[in-house]
């Protein structure tokens, strides 16, 4: 049975098959369809009648005003009440057999959004509450197998409102997946063809390159010895990332970008799984490891710069992952990378070892979750890149990764702030920005937010580059050190 529902006297909501109505701020009612007679159906946590603690649940309304109740419509009810003045005497017969209602509130995170007002299911749309993905709800009431009571931890709100279940949720956000037209996972893919398609990739662009630009190519000519900007301090190898690995994401770009939209965890079918994320406040222990900080952002606006900054400033604490590949003459096993066998790195690939992987120029590439946990089992600071597909995949209990995701300025501050930076594309190594690539990064920036903001714990706007890597910096530091909400599954003791 649905609900209607009025927040002064005066409005009235409700639908076809409705025998619920609000009473005041705080309360629903609804007409049992059997006896005939009004009923109390629900008590709005923190409104006026839960405050009262006179009205509960179940409890029958007999009389408004002296005025019998039984056999009336709810709307009916309304009206009656819209036309009293003063003071309004209820006549109730309390319902004796309460429910338990002594549950533990639960926290949670949004994993998607919801809007009462397009829900056709939901009970009384008025004391529906809206919410968007990333959200911190306080549940405080679950009696009812399909209707919650939340809160938002950010609001001053004193009422709660209705919100789905977790399984009235699935089964919406189900509906909305059906109907939604098919999408191709182009992702799943085997390792071999990354190569055969990149080529592809790469007559496309070919055909798109402006002659002007000639000199700056250097496409497949790019040295692969060449690391970029990586130096040695005080016995320590610091790398940013390797271009290889850059060029790969270049190239496969377009393609994971698809992939991200038709399987990526964040879509309505991802969603499904885990519509509510449990969460708990979490300070971590000084003694144990360090928490993974992991940058995200749309490609030029600053992610490896400012991660390569960062470890410069103190490489005694901060470090990156080292990534995996196969040995070269001039490199040193374990500095630059880790190498393995091609098999072993198949193996891990279809183990999901790696947070990410590809091939370029005929070799792999790869970061593992096991090199992230070596640097962070050593006390230092792993701080990575990281492409946002792989967001779950880190998020565990083994990293607890702190996700931040570093945003464009504005058109006009990019333009100010980036003359002399240069941009590193599939075409060219080195070249300066240009007006498209600020409107593609801010474009990008907007979809990354839409679809994989609810993960982010924090924003960092990189204008300038010095204050941006004192910002970063901090939050660094707070994520070691201040309280935050993190899933619950990462604080529950291991299985045995
Ligand atoms: N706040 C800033 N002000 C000026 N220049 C910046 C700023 N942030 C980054 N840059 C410069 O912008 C260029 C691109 O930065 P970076 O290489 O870190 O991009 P990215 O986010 O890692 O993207 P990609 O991986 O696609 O290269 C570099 O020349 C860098 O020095």
């Amino acid at each position: 049975m649905a609900e209607t529902h009025s927040y002064s006297y005066g409005l009235i909501y409700y639908s076809s098959c409705t025998v619920y109505v609000r009473i005041q701020q705080g309360a629903t009612i609804k007409k049992d369809l059997k006896t005939k007679e009004i009923l109390v159906a629900r008590v709005i946590h923190g409104g006026l009648a839960d405050r009262s603690g006179l009205l509960n649940p179940g409890d029958k309304l007999v009389e408004v005003n002296g005025r019998p109740m039984r056999g009336l419509e709810p709307e009916q009810v309304i009206q009656i009440l819209t036309n009293s003045r003063g003071t309004i005497m209820f006549k109730v017969i309390p319902n004796l057999t309460q429910p338990d209602n002594q549950q533990a509130t639960v926290f949670v995170r949004a994993m998607a959004d919801y809007a009462p007002a397009l829900d056709r299911t939901i009970p009384c749309p008025d004391a529906g509450m809206a919410f968007h993905k990333g959200e911190l709800l306080e549940i405080v009431d679950q009696t009812d197998a399909l209707w919650w009571q939340a809160r938002k931890l950010d609001s001053s709100a004193a009422c709660a409102g209705l919100i789905p279940s977790t399984n009235s949720l699935k089964k919406r956000l189900r509906e909305v997946w059906f109907s939604e037209p098919p999408q191709g996972h182009s992702c799943i893919k085997p390792l071999d063809s990354f190569d055969d398609d990149d080529d592809d990739d790469l007559g496309v662009i070919d055909l798109k390159f402006d002659d002007t630009d000639e000199d700056a190519v250097e496409t497949d000519e790019l040295s692969e010895e060449e690391a970029e900007n990586d130096y040695t301090r005080d016995g320590i190898y610091i790398a940013g990332f390797r271009r290889s690995i850059r060029l790969w994401r270049r190239r496969t770009q377009s393609k994971r970008r698809q992939s991200c939209h038709s399987c990526c965890p964040t879509n309505s079918h991802g969603s499904l799984a885990n519509p509510y994320e449990e969460v708990v406040t979490f300070q971590r222990n000084p003694e144990d490891p360090p928490r993974l900080i992991a940058l995200i952002g749309p490609s030029g606006v600053g992610v490896n710069e400012l991660r390569k900054r960062i470890i410069k400033i103190n490489p005694m604490k901060f470090q990156g992952a080292t990534q995996l590949r196969p040995l070269k003459r001039s490199e040193e096993a374990g500095r630059e990378y880790h190498f393995i066998s091609r098999e072993l790195f198949e193996y891990m690939a279809c183990n999901h070892r790696f947070l990410e992987y590809g091939e370029y120029k005929g070799h792999f590439y790869g970061t593992s979750v096991d090199a992230i946990k070596e640097v962070i089992d050593s006390g230092k600071v792993c701080v990575i890149d990281i492409e946002p597909h792989s967001i779950p995949s880190i998020r565990t209990k083994r990293l607890q990764p702190f996700i931040i995701f570093v945003r464009p300025p504005s058109l006009e501050r990019l333009r100010q702030t980036r003359r002399s930076a240069k941009i590193f594309t599939l075409y060219q190594m080195e070249r300066s920005f240009r007006d498209e690539d600020f409107r593609e990064m801010e474009q990008t920036s907007g979809r990354l937010e839409t679809l994989y903001g609810h993960y982010f714990d924090r924003v960092l706007v990189n204008e300038d580059l010095r204050e941006t890597c004192l910002q970063l910096f901090n939050l660094i530091q707070h994520a070691q050190e201040d309280q935050q909400w993190v899933p619950t599954a990462w604080t529950l003791p291991d299985e045995p």
